[in-house]
């Protein structure tokens, strides 16, 4: 696995929050990202948060890894306050500059095997070898809808968070399965840490209260911006479902092409090289709350022939750019690791 952010002081190229997440490099002046007028942050009286489960049936996707909670809604931080809750359910309006676009009307929780499956990494040539990655089940679409990003809701200019805490499982040990039925009524959260809550657990377990545990968001591999600007993050690390396994395009190799294919054209060159999906915040109406999924990228206007018809071909992985600034930070951070070692090298030859 990759390494990990260290605890360095946060350089130019850094976010503001202190950490690069996932997805494209917040950008500066996109409108999507700029604070809304005040009316807008204007806390609405606290609600409690929605209810969150993980997945009621034991329905998991092949492959899931059988330590980490699989969920079908989010799961939120208790450190999220009134002011989150309320920029993570205020919608922009139709009229505004970047008006969200909606999770599809047949979007039902759990599994997306019918779309993508999470399989293994084994091509030697894929820089991500020995992990996992998506892979389209069938032909997808340019634009389709893949599988929203699930994980934990939290402040995204936290460094440091607790134990995950899911809600109490309701009498029906229901949640929110495929019918979309939410439980907990009440919105009471149980004290359960992830270790003592598997997937398929069931119905009213009693768990000890959360023991105190630290986690550094600083240092997720699955942290994504959902609002940057909102101070709105989701983190896949501990717990999520398919997407997190969604790999960056960079340096993977096209199944289209053979082995050591030189391209033929610097058109050809760019197209063996893009993503080919793309992290995209979207409305929820059921839940009416800011989500966000992975999509197949649109055609694009210069598309020909069955690019038109397919953006992901059927066991083509489903590849995004995670943004320059993931990259660039990582590279920082493996510098600055081997200066480190050097210096202990240093300090123990003067020994
Ligand atoms: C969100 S996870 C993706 C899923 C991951 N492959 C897994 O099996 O859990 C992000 C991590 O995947 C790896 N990764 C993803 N895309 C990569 C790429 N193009 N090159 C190298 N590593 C990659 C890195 O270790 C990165 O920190």
């Amino acid at each position: 696995m990759a390494p990990k952010e260290t605890k360095q002081k946060p350089t130019k190229k850094s976010h503001p929050g202190g950490k690069p997440k996932l997805g494209p490099k917040p950008p500066k002046p996109q409108p999507q990202r700029k604070p809304p007028p005040p009316k807008v942050q204007t806390p609405k009286p606290q609600q409690p948060p929605l209810p969150t489960t993980t997945h009621p049936s034991g329905n998991l996707p092949p492959n899931w890894p059988s330590h980490l909670p699989y969920l079908t809604t989010p799961l939120f931080s208790p450190l999220l306050t009134p002011s989150h809750y309320s920029a993570l359910r205020t919608r922009p309006p139709p009229d505004s500059i970047e008006p969200l676009d909606e999770l599809p009307a047949d979007y039902a929780p759990g599994p997306c095997s019918t779309k993508a499956v999470i399989l293994p990494i084994t091509d030697k040539r894929h820089p991500a070898c020995g992990q996992a990655g998506l892979f389209a089940a069938r032909d997808l679409r340019p634009g389709e809808f893949v599988v929203r990003y699930l994980g934990e809701i939290h402040p995204g200019g936290e460094e440091w968070g607790g134990g995950l805490v899911f809600p109490e499982v309701s009498e029906e040990g229901g949640g929110e399965g495929d019918d979309g039925e939410k439980d907990g009524e009440d919105g009471k959260n149980g004290d359960v840490n992830q270790d003592q809550k598997t997937a398929d657990e069931g119905e009213g377990s009693k768990t000890e209260p959360t023991p105190e545990v630290k986690y550094n968001y600083k240092q997720s591999d699955y942290d994504l911006w959902l609002d940057h600007a909102l101070d709105l993050a989701i983190d896949a690390a501990r717990c999520g479902n398919e997407a997190r396994f969604v790999n960056d395009y960079r340096r993977v190799p096209n199944p289209s092409f053979p082995p050591g294919y030189k391209p033929q054209s610097k058109k050809e060159e760019l197209f063996m090289k893009r993503p080919n999906a793309e992290f995209k915040v979207v409305w929820d109406p059921p839940r009416q709350e800011k989500t966000m999924a992975v999509y197949v990228l649109p055609a694009g206007k210069k598309a020909v022939g069955r690019a038109r018809e397919v953006g992901v071909p059927r066991g083509e992985e489903v590849v995004v750019s995670y943004g320059k600034g993931f990259w660039e930070k990582r590279r920082e951070e493996e510098e600055e690791g081997e200066g480190k070692n050097r210096e202990g090298v240093d300090g123990e030859e003067r020994e």
